[in-house]
């Protein structure tokens, strides 16, 4: 007897689509007609020069901003608006800002996005959960201090902390390596590196090239709003485009 037919199985959609975005400011064009997907388990950085529109994206991504056009999809469904709604579908971010709350300790700041169900038992797994996270990001012995009063570089561990504690399947990280000195970068670079192993998609804005030469599998080069390249790292670093919109800026 013949084999039966393969079934044919839809392509899973990405983690993360984001389809002809348009957003305006006004008269300002910021962002016109932008393409990206980030597969499960991918990490895609976006990258541009000043003004390109790199935050807008993610804001959008985040429901921060409201697009003119375009449609934002996480595995395929409407992204939320809110945060509560993008914890539900298990997407973390952190912001340039970092968003944390000063005068609360460590602990606290890392405790509180893990506790979102109540009980006792939901209580002791995001006891261990934020545990295991500080413990990863080399921040157990400033547990039960005040975040305002760490250094930058720590303060920026507690706001990645805050994103990771919530087991994100997808992770937006803004500027992660900006202010961070060459060490740091390379420790981030281990934990970011660490999370896409464990099967989470990462979108990373970034400036440091070096650093998102290191993590990314896949490079987006915005420019006055439009993506002008993407591909893999090296693709991206030997396209003339993103040498004169971009990468020359930078080395020079
Ligand atoms: N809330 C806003 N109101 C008006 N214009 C804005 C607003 N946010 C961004 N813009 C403008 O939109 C354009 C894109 O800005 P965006 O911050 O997304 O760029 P970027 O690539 O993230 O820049 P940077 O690397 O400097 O952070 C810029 O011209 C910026 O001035």
């Amino acid at each position: 007897m013949p084999d039966p037919p393969p079934r044919s199985v839809p392509p899973a959609a990405p983690r993360l689509e984001v389809t002809g975005l348009s957003v305006a400011f006004g008269g300002l064009t910021a962002l016109d007609g932008v393409d990206l997907a980030v597969r499960d388990a991918e990490t895609v950085a976006l990258i541009g020069p000043n003004g390109a529109g790199k935050t807008t994206v993610f804001n959008a991504v985040c429901g921060l901003v409201r697009p003119t056009a375009g449609d934002v999809r996480i595995d395929g469904r409407a992204a939320p608006a809110s945060t509560t709604g993008l914890l539900a579908r298990g997407v973390a971010r952190t912001l340039q800002g970092l968003g944390l709350f000063d005068g609360m300790t460590v602990w606290e700041n890392v405790l509180l996005p893990a506790t979102s169900r109540s009980g006792r038992q939901a209580r002791d797994g995001a006891e261990a959960a934020a545990r295991a996270v500080l413990d990863r990001l080399d921040l157990l012995a400033t547990a039960s201090r005040p975040v305002d009063a760490l250094p930058y570089p720590e303060r920026k561990r507690v706001a990645l902390a805050r994103a990771l504690v919530t087991g994100p399947r997808l992770l937006l990280l803004d500027e992660p390596a900006g202010g961070l000195g060459r060490e740091d970068i390379a420790a981030l670079a281990d934990v970011v590196r660490d999370v896409a192993a464990g099967g989470c998609s990462v979108l990373l804005v970034e400036h440091h090239v070096d650093f998102v030469m290191d993590v990314a599998d896949r490079v987006v080069v915005l420019d006055f709003g439009r993506v002008v390249a993407s591909g893999t790292p090296d693709e991206v670093r030997a396209d003339p485009a993103v040498e004169s919109a971009y990468l020359g800026l930078v080395a020079a």
